[in-house]
């Protein structure tokens, strides 16, 4: 029998239609939810990204703002740009998108980030607060794999996940998620001596190490729910996660596939953060 799959095309839609009831409610408040995306470089991958990101603002009524700097701006002058916009009224969300041009330091900039903007979660206040499980924007992509578990009906509680990757954007925050809904978690990684015997014992296993598919059939378990966060090119250019779709479909009770399943729900928790960014404001 084949894997339930896990739409996260389909579920993000689902969010994104509540978040866009409340940005109707925002509106009729007089207030029109901001993002500004911050754009370092011509990275042809993160321009695609970041288009995908305004479109998808746009499509819920929200106001986005591509700020496109050139691959030779300076640190200062970034920094400054970042400063204008925790000033701004009418920004309630920045994204910075990474990766930055080598002679930019990424925790200086992303430090910079007004925590009460910060929508990506991964400035050190937002990371500190979320570890200590104070409300804080949670960084998108773990948020969009636990939203990803809810709307499943997978129970967390008790189970064992297994992180393979333990990166500050994905790794590192989804072990701690999961272990704030009681499960029992183990972090391994590329330095992790045989890997298969950890992730074998995986009821829910996130693979999150950025190489195409890297985990086959060998690393999971009869009836464990795979999270494929992998964002790769194969050989023939054609995108793909993390995870080996064709070998582990079958043994996984459900997987989640790339395209459309993690990475829409990233961009929907965007959405999701810089709502609530705007609420937020609203309320103080
Ligand atoms: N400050 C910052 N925040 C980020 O959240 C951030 C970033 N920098 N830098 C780059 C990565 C990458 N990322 C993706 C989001 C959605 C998809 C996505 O929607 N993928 C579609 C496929 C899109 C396609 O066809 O290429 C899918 O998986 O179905 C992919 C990648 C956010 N990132």
């Amino acid at each position: 029998m084949s894997s339930a799959i896990i739409n996260g095309k389909e579920i993000g839609q689902e969010i994104r239609n509540a978040v866009a009831e409340r940005v109707i409610r925002l509106k009729e408040q007089g207030l029109t939810p901001g993002l500004a995306v911050v754009l370092v470089g011509d990275n042809q991958a993160s321009a695609t990204y970041v288009r995908n990101k305004q479109k998808s603002c746009e499509a819920i009524g929200m106001y986005s703002e591509l700020i496109k700097l050139p691959e030779e701006t300076k640190q200062e002058e970034l920094l400054t740009q970042i400063q204008q916009l925790n000033q701004r009224e009418d920004i309630h969300g920045i994204l910075v998108q990474l990766p930055l041009p080598k002679h930019i330091d990424e925790d200086t900039v992303i430090a910079t980030i007004a925590v009460e903007k910060d929508v990506d979660g991964f400035s050190p206040v937002s990371v500190g607060k979320m570890m200590l499980g104070q409300e804080t924007f949670l960084p998108c992509t773990p948020f969009g794999v636990m939203k990803l578990l809810e709307y499943s009906g997978i129970e967390i509680a008790g189970k064992h996940a297994v992180i393979v990757g333990r990166s500050h954007i994905v790794g590192k925050p989804m072990g701690q998620l999961l272990l704030q809904k009681d499960a029992t978690v183990t972090y391994t990684h590329s330095k992790t001596p045989d890997l298969p015997s950890f992730t074998k014992q995986a009821d829910i296993l996130i693979a999150a190490v950025g190489r195409a598919n890297f985990i086959t059939k060998e690393h999971v378990k009869e009836g464990a729910v795979v999270i494929d966060v992998g964002i790769n090119r194969d050989d023939n250019n054609k995108l793909c996660g993390d995870v080996n779709f064709a070998e582990v479909d079958g043994i996984a009770s459900h997987i989640t596939p790339v395209p459309g399943g993690v990475g829409p729900m990233t961009i929907t928790m965007l959405l999701f953060n810089t709502v609530q960014a705007a609420e937020n404001k609203l309320a103080n």
